[in-house]
């Protein structure tokens, strides 16, 4: 019997998460996983909730399961994985079914694929989903792209099964196709910047001011309970206090220093360069990804040209500043790739409602996202957030902060990539003639390019080719 409103497909991590916080709302859920052993096991611990999961074995028995018009969740690896599964799915559908990806998948694909679906009559939904387990069982934040038939059926079980804040539900049909995933990226791309920059404080106390781990801790539990209150300045404020229950040593110190990463950061910096952009602070930190996985190489690299490192004498005031005016850059410079990404795929993307929808359940959680949606709801000289009358007031205010400790760390000889980045591209904006007047003069003059003259129309030429 066709009983279940959805289908969740893919029951790792994130997949039963999701199909028991929807049980848990009382929707009915079919459920079934590649690997069918792992159907029995999800079962059992569902407990109550079984009632509301319908377990399948076979695909077909899955989707004759959903009441129609049918809607499927997938939550299984992005890429192939998701092309093989709509390939297998898509002959036992009919017009109207919705399939919905909330994997993190290249918005690229997720446009490819709305538009072949598209053909057949079925829609296809981004979604980005954040939050992680935890946040899929009790509350995600999540980021939905695709048609507004989709979103009429998908709306009340996302909305039902969303974390809120103050009431309102973190999920929102952001715009067609890639909107959501791409909504998705930029929300890790901001992650990554954010975790980079904490990375560089605790480098900076521990390495030149000789705090232990577990002090850092406590600054970032003491931050975490004011103005920067933020998911990830809690947990590394948490993880930081812990000890390794085999050694006794500060967990971080047993923790190897090489970070993986999946995609979504090094998407958000490849789309930003496609679209014309820089957004330095995210690249430094998908940069700096990549140099910590160069493990044997910076061990190599010290012997030869010497790992010593100089004192810094500021304390958690000025650290904190510094952050803030590092997070407010990150997030603006995130917030421009999203209206860049807008005029280029013509999206209807309404920056204060993905401020609004990050305030509760996402990994980018923080305090600042009520300032940030207030700021793209007032006026925004020149569209841009930096210069929003409260984050103009309060980067004049935190950016001598950021100046000091990067000025600290580069005597040094600390590697601050991120915070590095964040001052520059504010520098940068700050001044209203830079210095790409000698670029244009060097193109010239190497490969007869020409360049505009300030306050005269057409291209020109120097004097050098007279
Ligand atoms: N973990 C997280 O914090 C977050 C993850 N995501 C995204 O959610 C998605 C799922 O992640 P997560 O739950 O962590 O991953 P898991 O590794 O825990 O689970 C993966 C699931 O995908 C299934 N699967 C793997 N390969 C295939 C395939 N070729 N065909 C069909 N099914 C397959 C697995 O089935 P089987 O049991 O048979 O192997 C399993 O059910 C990913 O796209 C991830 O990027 C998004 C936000 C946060
Ligand atoms: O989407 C997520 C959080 O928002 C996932 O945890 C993702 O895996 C994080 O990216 P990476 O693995 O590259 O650090």
């Amino acid at each position: 019997m066709s009983t279940a409103q959805i289908g969740v497909y893919g029951l790792g991590t994130m997949g039963s998460a999701l199909a028991l916080n929807m049980a848990e709302h009382g929707f009915d859920v079919a459920v079934t996983n590649r690997e069918t052993e792992w159907i029995a096991p999800f079962m059992a611990e569902a407990g109550d909730l079984a009632a509301k999961l319908h377990p399948h074995d076979e695909l077909e028995a899955f989707v004759q399961g959903l009441t129609t018009p049918r809607v499927i969740l997938f939550m299984i690896p992005s890429g192939k994985p998701m092309d093989m599964m709509i390939d297998a799915v898509t002959p036992l559908l009919e017009p109207g079914d919705t399939i919905i990806d909330g994997g993190n998948a290249n918005f690229h694909d997720t446009r490819r694929r709305a538009a072949a679906l598209a053909e057949r009559d079925l829609h296809f939904v981004g979604m980005g989903v954040s939050g992680g387990e935890a946040g899929a069982r009790h509350g995600p934040s999540m980021m939905v792209g695709g048609t507004s038939h989709s979103w009429a059926q998908l709306g009340p079980i996302l909305r039902a099964i969303a974390a809120t804040f103050e009431g309102d539900p973190c999920v929102d049909h952001l715009g067609p196709d890639g909107a959501g995933h791409f909504v998705k990226t930029v929300h890790n791309g901001i992650e990554y910047a954010e975790m980079q920059v904490i990375a560089e404080i605790y480098g900076l106390l521990r390495n030149g001011a000789a705090w232990t781990p577990q002090e850092i801790g406590q600054m970032f539990s003491e931050w975490d309970r004011g103005p920067l209150k933020s998911y990830l300045i809690e947990i590394t404020g948490k993880a930081l206090q812990y000890d390794d229950p085999k050694t006794g040593h500060p967990m971080v110190d047993v923790i190897k220093d090489a970070a993986g990463q999946k995609g979504t950061g090094r998407w958000t910096v490849v789309e930003a360069v496609r679209l014309g952009q820089s957004a330095n602070l995210i690249e430094a930190a998908v940069g700096a990804r990549s140099w910590s996985s160069e493990k044997d190489t910076r061990q190599v690299a010290e012997a030869i040209l010497g790992g010593a490192r100089g004192g810094i004498a500021l304390g958690s005031g000025t650290m904190a500043d510094a952050f803030t005016a590092a997070r407010i850059l990150g997030y603006a410079q995130g917030f421009r790739l999203l209206e860049a990404a807008a005029d280029e795929y013509d999206w209807p993307l309404d920056y204060a409602r993905i401020a609004e929808i990050w305030r509760a359940g996402c990994i980018i959680r923080s305090a600042m996202l009520d300032d940030i949606s207030a700021a793209f709801r007032g006026d925004l000289p020149a569209g841009q957030l930096i210069l929003s009358e409260h984050f103009a007031q309060r980067l004049a205010a935190c950016i001598p902060a950021l100046r000091e400790v990067v000025a600290a760390a580069v005597t040094g000889g600390h590697a601050v990539p991120a915070l590095g980045a964040a001052l520059s591209w504010y520098d940068t904006m700050r001044q209203g003639f830079g210095t790409a007047n000698i670029i244009q003069a060097q193109r010239d003059f190497f490969g007869h390019h020409g360049f505009e003259r300030l306050g005269e129309e057409g291209k020109h030429h120097g004097p050098w080719w007279e």
